[in-house]
C-alpha cells in the first residue's frame, strides 16, 4: 500500500465526495486539461477540481501498436463529420462521413493518438504573435515545450531544443523495420537533410519521436496526473459530463459549473476561475450552451446571449490522401500475422521493447516544400507520415475505424491481403479551407454539427496533389527501388474514369479517401479584442466574460504546421502559468 502511494505511476483516484466550491474548476482532463490541473494544484493554497466525462485509461490503451483499437471503444466520443455540401469529401466512407475520434477518457485524445511528438514550425508562432497575440512568439513558447519534456534520447538532449527531467516522456520507438532506414535514405537522395524536425529547422526527414515511456504510451494523464495523485487539493471526478458553465448575466462572471455524474446533476462553484479544456469540439459546444457564441445561432436555440463571439467558427484540420499504398517484394513490412504473436507480446511485456512499441505504426516523418511553399524553404507546406504497412495490414481494423465502404475496401485493399505494403500519408499543413462546429440542439447530449469544409479552396487541392507527386518520387528513389517499390495503382471505384497520375485522378482520390489525422483546432480562436473572430484574448480569457478561460487546441489562431498534441500540451503549460501570474498580480496589487 505504501509502495502504491509513492509509485509515481499509480493511477489517480476518482474523487467520490466533492466540495461545493473550489478555487478552480477545470473542464476536461485531456492533453491540455491534465496539464492545467496538475500545474494549478502545485499551489497548496488552491483547491482544484478536474471534471472528466470519460473514465480511466487501461493496459490496452497503453500499447502503442494497439492505438487503432482504442478508437470506437468507450474511450472514444466517436464524432463524425456532417455530409459535405458543394465541395465533396469523405466519399469513400459510409454516408460520406469521416469518423472523428476524440478521447473520452482521462488524458483525452492523448490516450487515443498515435503518440507522434512534433512541435510545429517557429513561423507558426511568429504568425500568431504578429496577429496580435503578444507573448506567443517562438522564443516565448519554446521554454514551455522544454518544461514538460523528459526526452530519453541522449543525442537530442544535448541540443538546446530538448530537455530531460520534465513530466512528459519523449523518445524514439526502440524498434523499427528496415524500411524506416530506406525512408531516411530516400530523403537524402532527394536533397533533404535528416535532422531533428523539432530542432532548429523543420524541413527534412527523421525517425518519429513519440510520447512513449519505456515502450508504452505516455498520455498526459500518466505524465501529469499520476505523479501528483497524493495531492489533497486536487480532486479528479471521472464520468462527470459538463452541461453548462453558469455565468452571472449582470457581472458576466463565470461562477459555477453544472455536470452530470452517475445520472445525477450537480453544481459546483468556482471561487476564482473556470477553465474550459474540453477540446476543439467540446469547448465550443459547452461555451455555446452557456450563452457564449454567435448571437443569431444561439437565438435560434433560444439560448440567452451573454457574449456574442465567433465560437465554433474557424475550424481547421490537417487533411490529406489516405491509403496511398506502395508494394515491395521483401517480407519486411508490418503485417498483423507477422507481429501479433506470443513472442512479440512477451518481448513487450518483459523487455518493454519490440514491434509493439511502434508509434501507431508511424516510423518516419518528413516536412517538404511544394512549389506553393514560401520561398525560404523553411516553412514546409506538406508533411508525410511513413508507415511500413497499409490499410490491409491489420485485418479489417483500419477499415472499421475509418468507416471505409465495403465497395472501396474490397476492390482496392482486400486484394493486397498477402502483399508487402507501405504507405505515405501526404498531409496539408496550412489549409486555407476552414469549417465550423455548430449546435444541433440545446441538449448537451446531442453531438454538434461538425463541418470541416475540406477542399473549398482550390489551392488546398493543388498543394496536396503536389504533395502526392513528391510521395511518388520518394518511392522511386534508389533507397526504395532496392525493394522494388511501386505504387498500388488500383483506383477508387468512383475515380475509374480518370487516368492514373493526372490532376483529376488525384483530386478525385482525395475527395474519396479524405484522410485526417484528427487535428481539429481553432474553434475558440485566440486574438486581441480588435480581432472580430477572436473568442479568447492572448491570456486565454474569454472576451466579454470574467473568470473564464479556454485552454486547449481550440485556441490556436491558425493550426500549427505539424501534429497538434505537443503544441496543445505547451498551451496547457503556458495557460496554467498565466493563471498563476494573474492571480499573483491580483494579490500583490490588493496587498
Ligand atoms: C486518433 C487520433 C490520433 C492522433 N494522433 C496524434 C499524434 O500522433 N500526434 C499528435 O501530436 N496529435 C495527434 N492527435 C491529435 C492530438 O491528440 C490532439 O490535438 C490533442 O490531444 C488535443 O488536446 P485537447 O486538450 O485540445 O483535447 P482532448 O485531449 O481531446 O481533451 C478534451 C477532454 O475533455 C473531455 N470533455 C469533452 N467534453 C466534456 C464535457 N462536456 N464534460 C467533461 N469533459 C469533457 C474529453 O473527454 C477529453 O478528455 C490525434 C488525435 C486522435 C483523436
Amino acid at each position: 500500500m505504501k509502495y502504491m502511494n509513492h509509485d509515481p505511476e499509480t493511477h489517480p483516484t476518482d474523487a467520490r465526495r466533492l466540495y461545493r466550491e473550489y478555487d478552480f474548476v477545470v473542464i476536461g482532463g485531456g492533453s491540455a486539461g491534465a496539464v492545467v490541473a496538475s500545474r494549478l494544484s502545485e499551489n497548496p493554497k488552491w483547491t482544484v477540481l478536474l471534471l472528466e466525462a470519460g473514465g480511466d485509461e487501461n493496459e490496452i490503451s497503453d500499447i502503442p501498436t494497439l492505438a487503432g483499437y482504442v478508437q470506437m471503444s468507450e474511450m472514444d466520443w466517436m464524432y463524425q463529420t456532417s455530409p459535405p455540401g458543394d465541395s465533396p469529401y469523405c466519399l469513400a466512407m459510409i454516408g460520406d462521413r469521416c469518423n472523428w475520434p476524440r478521447g473520452k477518457v482521462l488524458g483525452g485524445s492523448s490516450v487515443l493518438n498515435a503518440m507522434i511528438y512534433v512541435r510545429g514550425n517557429k513561423r507558426d508562432y511568429e504568425q500568431w504573435a504578429a496577429n496580435g497575440n503578444t507573448g506567443w512568439e517562438y522564443e516565448n513558447v519554446l521554454p514551455y515545450f522544454l518544461k514538460s519534456e523528459d526526452n530519453r534520447n541522449p543525442y537530442l538532449t544535448k541540443t538546446p531544443y530538448h530537455q530531460s527531467g520534465g513530466y512528459l516522456t519523449v523518445q524514439e520507438s526502440p524498434w523499427r523495420t528496415p524500411l524506416s532506414i530506406a525512408f531516411l535514405q530516400a530523403g537524402k537522395e532527394m536533397g533533404y537533410e535528416v535532422r531533428d524536425l523539432n530542432g532548429e529547422k523543420q524541413t527534412g526527414f527523421m525517425l518519429s519521436q513519440g510520447t512513449i515511456r519505456r515502450g508504452s504510451r505516455c498520455s498526459t494523464a500518466k505524465a501529469f496526473l499520476r505523479p501528483v495523485h497524493l495531492r489533497k487539493n486536487l480532486h479528479i471526478a471521472l464520468r462527470s459530463q459538463v452541461q453548462k458553465i453558469l455565468i452571472d448575466p449582470k457581472s458576466k462572471r463565470a461562477f459555477a459549473v453544472r455536470f452530470v455524474r452517475n445520472g445525477r446533476q450537480y453544481i459546483v462553484k468556482a471561487r476564482k476561475e473556470v477553465v474550459l479544456s474540453a477540446g476543439a469540439i467540446g469547448s465550443p459546444q459547452i461555451l455555446m450552451l452557456s450563452g457564449v457564441g454567435p448571437k443569431e445561432h444561439l437565438q435560434d436555440f433560444k439560448i440567452p446571449v451573454l457574449s456574442d463571439l465567433k465560437v465554433g467558427h474557424n475550424l481547421q484540420d490537417h487533411v490529406g490522401l489516405g491509403g496511398l499504398t506502395f508494394i515491395v517484394d521483401d517480407p519486411i513490412t508490418f503485417q498483423k500475422d507477422r507481429y501479433q504473436t506470443m513472442a512479440v507480446a512477451l518481448e513487450y511485456i518483459l523487455k518493454e521493447r519490440g514491434p509493439m512499441t511502434s508509434l501507431g505504426g508511424v516510423e518516419g516523418l518528413a516536412f517538404v516544400n511544394t512549389k506553393y511553399a514560401p520561398e525560404s524553404g523553411l516553412w514546409p507546406d506538406i508533411q508525410y507520415h511513413f508507415a511500413p504497412s497499409s490499410i490491409n495490414s491489420d485485418g479489417e481494423q483500419v477499415k472499421k475505424i475509418t468507416g471505409l465502404r465495403d465497395s472501396v475496401y474490397n476492390t482496392v485493399y482486400k486484394p493486397l491481403k498477402k502483399a508487402e505494403t507501405w504507405t505515405l500519408l501526404p498531409l496539408l499543413l496550412r489549409p486555407r479551407s476552414t469549417g465550423w462546429v455548430r449546435l444541433k440542439s440545446k441538449d448537451p447530449n446531442v453531438y454538434p454539427d461538425i463541418n470541416p469544409n475540406y477542399f473549398t479552396h482550390k489551392e488546398d487541392v493543388l498543394t496536396l496533389i503536389e504533395g502526392i507527386r513528391i510521395a511518388l518520387n520518394i518511392s522511386a528513389t534508389q533507397a526504395f527501388q532496392r525493394f522494388n517499390s511501386r505504387p498500388h495503382k488500383m483506383p477508387f471505384p468512383g475515380c475509374r474514369q480518370y487516368e492514373f497520375d493526372t490532376d483529376e485522378y488525384w483530386e478525385c482520390s482525395i475527395r474519396h479517401f479524405t484522410f485526417t489525422i484528427y487535428h481539429p483546432t481553432s474553434t475558440c480562436k485566440m486574438g486581441p479584442s480588435e480581432d472580430p473572430d477572436a473568442v479568447v484574448d492572448p491570456r486565454l480569457r474569454v472576451h466579454g466574460i470574467n473568470n473564464l478561460r479556454v485552454i486547449d487546441a481550440s485556441i490556436m489562431p491558425t493550426i500549427v504546421s505539424g501534429n497538434t498534441n505537443a503544441p496543445t500540451i505547451m498551451i496547457g503549460e503556458k495557460g496554467a502559468d498565466m493563471i498563476k501570474e494573474d492571480w499573483d498580480n491580483k494579490i500583490r496589487s490588493s496587498g
